[in-house]
């Protein structure tokens, strides 16, 4: 069976990636080396234990964080290459892991105000489709203390998705979530995969989340050591306890 690399072009490609913090101890590294692409309108989950460096890949790879050492790439383009106007659109498709809704703004304030960060104001039926892409239609006028931490979620993920992006950076999707509504979650992900088109790349602790992706990459210490296509849980599960530090 062919694997997922050999059909799909890679729409971000991180190449030799360190990143390195200075402790009281001297340098520290949290990233080595680490190559590894995401491929065109596909699902990946970066999966590993605690404190692997996960977060701090995906950062790095939405532009957030600037790698000590190697180079990240959108397509041919090189992040160091965007000015940054481009690259605070670009990071505007980094979903955080809590949402950070503005208290006093309602639904659709909220995802306006994240289209006008990005210098690309959204037009009022862009911010509806996107409300109504996330199944918040009739919850465009209440205020985030007013919503539950699933409907917080999906407002988090529109303020991303309201510039149309092809491409979404999604950290720990179900985390604080009960199962039902996690697997709600990773539902919508998986859509804008594939009704969408969209590259959707994700990072999670929890084998039953990684298997709703298309590949799982797993990071342990900082570097890649192995990656499954179409994965199941109980696969994900395995290589998790077998790759345990
Ligand atoms: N800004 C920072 N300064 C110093 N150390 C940091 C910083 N950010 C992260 N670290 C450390 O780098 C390591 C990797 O962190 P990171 O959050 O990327 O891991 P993770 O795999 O996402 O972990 P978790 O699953 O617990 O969120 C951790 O030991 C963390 O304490």
């Amino acid at each position: 069976m062919p694997q997922i690399a050999d059909i799909r072009l890679p729409v971000i490609q991180l190449v030799k990636v360190s990143v390195d913090y200075r402790g009281a101890k001297g340098n520290r590294p949290v990233l080595s080396e680490v190559s590894v692409g995401f491929p065109e309108r596909t699902l990946t989950a970066v999966v590993g234990p605690s404190g692997a460096g996960k977060s701090t890949l995906l950062r790095c790879a939405s532009g957030l964080e600037r790698p000590s050492q190697g180079k990240v790439f959108r397509g041919s383009r090189e992040l160091d290459a965007m000015d940054e106007q481009e690259l605070t659109a670009f990071r505007s498709l980094f979903v955080p892991q809590q949402p950070e809704l503005l208290p006093a703004l309602t639904t659709y304030e909220n995802v306006a105000q994240a289209s006008c960060i990005t210098g690309l104001k959204a037009q009022q039926t862009a911010i509806m489709e996107t409300l109504r892409q996330v199944g918040l239609e009739d919850e465009a006028g209440q205020k985030p203390a007013e919503l539950s931490a699933e409907q917080q979620k999906r407002v988090t993920i529109a303020r991303s998705l309201v510039t149309d992006p092809e491409i979404l950076f999604v950290d720990e999707p179900a985390d604080s979530l009960d199962h039902a509504g996690g697997r709600r979650i990773m539902n919508l992900l998986r859509a804008m995969v594939e009704q969408g088109g969209r590259t959707v790349v994700m990072v999670t602790r929890d084998p039953a989340v990684a298997a709703c992706a298309d590949r799982v990459v797993f990071l342990v210490g900082g570097r890649v050591v192995g990656k499954i296509d179409w994965p199941t849980a109980d696969e994900v599960a395995a290589e998790l306890a077998r790759q345990q530090p």
